[in-house]
């Protein structure tokens, strides 16, 4: 007895009920006739949709050990990204490859980049309020600029040749949907190939081009820099010179190249959604916008600008983060997870072989459990005045995946998110811009549906609070500044 979900035809399963896009809407909305766990067939595959954050504790946390895989792709063999760790099956490689990213993303190095965060916020800000009309290319260039320092300590230029390779390979990885019938019949690929019309060797020789150049280039130049004395601080110098061994042989190199490309790839779009968010909340909600500014005021002052020692005075910054990784909710349906044994769960028989799919867009939008969810409201995640906290798990701890799989860059996501919100805040004031009728015009609300969400700008005026916020700011850029807001030299 499969799980309950819609009913399925034979050989095209659930085939033309699942929807193009915004699968996860339609889960939530079968979760009325069927509960929390969805079953569906795709032409012969096994999918579980996964509504509930219980139930997704339940099975990818408690039950990781045979629910951590990745769905096997026919794709990432044509177009060459199946040595990326973030999608490889669970086993050797991914465990090593992950604990390389454990190495430098969550051991007390982490605080090492929590400096070039705070720099990089406050130099980003500064250039928002020159340039407003492009806050998002600017909030997504700060993201990229950061992993590339961060990972190959490597400082962007305005047309980086590599920050444009991984936009490609991004959207190459998203692009493999269109190619369902290759991954449901791989013995088409050898017959779609040579069609001429469908394009599908050139697509796949381009796209290696842009793999290999991603596994290797950062790489090999790091490894000449390590040599010659020249590296600096950042991930790659930190495990290379730590795994190279007597004969110059650097032990696990694959798992390290694959390590870096795969914290590059999934860490820019991602936390740009989130910042985007955050803009988005305040242009929805000017009320949060001014209990923020209200906070920051009362414990940062206007003689500097907030660091993260302030973090733990702030909590309503805080509860507007929370809010902005519930309303982005980055990964809709998470990243698909794939059983590697038989299980059963509440009498339910789940194949070995089931891609499973946390909903963690229902787990934010189910109107059961936040009241009126399209509203921005920080306030969910505070206490109320009788010190009651919300029961509802809190966003960080289910937007970021789960179990044996989940994020590992949760942390400095976390931490990026919350100083450019304490930094926006504490500088700039953010409006509806006004339109030609003199009404104020709605901001833009709708993301493009990746399975990374992303958002666009919407319309707004992001000015200046004071010549004070400026001239910090402007102090900013000339210096960088450590974990306590103290200038330090770049040397
Ligand atoms: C708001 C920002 C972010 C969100 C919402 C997010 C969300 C996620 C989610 C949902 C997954 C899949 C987890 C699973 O399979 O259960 C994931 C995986 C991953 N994320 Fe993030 N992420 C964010 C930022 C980042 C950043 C900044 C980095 C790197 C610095 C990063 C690196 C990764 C990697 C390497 C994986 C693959 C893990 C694996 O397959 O073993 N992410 N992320």
């Amino acid at each position: 007895r499969r799980p309950p979900g819609p009913r399925r035809l034979p050989f095209l399963g659930n085939l033309l009920q699942i929807p193009q896009s915004k699968l996860w809407e339609k889960a939530l909305d079968w979760q009325r006739e069927y509960g929390d766990l969805i079953y569906l067939e795709n032409l012969g595959k096994p999918l579980l949709i996964v509504n509930s954050y219980e139930t997704a504790v339940e099975l990818l946390g408690k039950r990781s050990a045979i629910y951590s895989s990745r769905p096997p792709s026919v794709m990432a063999d044509l177009e060459g990204w199946n040595w990326l760790p973030s999608a490889a099956p669970y086993g050797n490689y991914l465990r090593r490859a992950r604990a390389h990213q454990h190495r430098f993303f969550n051991s007390p190095e982490t605080l090492n980049f929590l400096d070039s965060q705070t720099s990089e916020a406050r130099r980003t800000v500064k250039n928002i309020l020159n340039h407003p009309n492009d806050y998002e290319e600017l909030i997504s260039r700060m993201s990229g600029a950061l992993i590339m320092k961060n990972v190959y300590g490597h400082r962007i230029s305005s047309e980086d040749r590599y920050v444009n390779l991984g936009v490609s390979a991004v959207k190459y990885i998203a692009d493999t949907d269109q190619y369902f019938l290759i991954e449901s019949f791989p013995f088409l690929r050898n017959i779609l190939e040579w069609f001429p019309w469908t394009n599908l060797r050139q697509m796949t020789k381009d796209a290696r081009k842009v793999f290999d150049a991603l596994r290797t280039e950062q790489h090999d130049m790091l490894k000449k820099q390590v040599a010659e004395g020249t590296a600096k601080d950042c991930m790659m110098t930190t495990l290379i010179e730590e795994n190279t061994r007597e004969d110059g042989v650097i032990h696990e190199e694959e798992e390290i190249r694959g390590a870096a490309v795969t914290v590059f790839l999934g860490g820019v779009h991602t936390t740009t959604t989130a910042i985007m968010t955050f803009v988005l909340g305040m242009l929805k909600n000017p009320e949060a916008h001014r209990l923020g500014q209200l906070e920051i005021d009362r414990v940062v002052g206007p003689d500097r600008l907030p660091s993260f020692d302030d973090k733990d005075h702030l909590p309503y910054i805080q509860a507007i983060c929370e809010e902005a990784l519930r309303y982005g909710s980055v990964a809709p349906l998470g990243f698909p997870h794939y059983t590697t044994e038989d299980d059963v769960y509440r009498g339910f028989g789940i194949p070995a072989g089931t891609s499973v799919l946390p909903n963690q867009w229902a787990m934010s939008y189910d109107p059961e459990i936040h009241k009126e969810p399209l509203s921005f409201e920080p306030e969910r995640w505070l206490p109320t005045r009788d010190g009651r906290k919300s029961d509802n798990p809190l966003p960080h701890n289910y937007q970021f995946g789960f179990g044996r799989r989940a994020c590992v860059g949760q942390k400095w996501a976390e931490n990026l998110l919350f100083i450019t919100v304490a930094t926006i805040l504490s500088t700039c004031d953010i409006e509806k811009a006004i339109g030609k009728d003199g009404e104020p015009i709605e901001p833009n609300d709708v993301y493009d549906t990746g399975f990374v969400r992303s958002l666009g700008p919407s319309q707004c005026k992001i000015t200046s609070r004071s010549l004070k916020a400026e001239s910090l700011l402007e102090a900013s850029a000339l210096f960088d500044f450590d974990a306590k807001g103290e200038f330090v030299t770049e040397a």
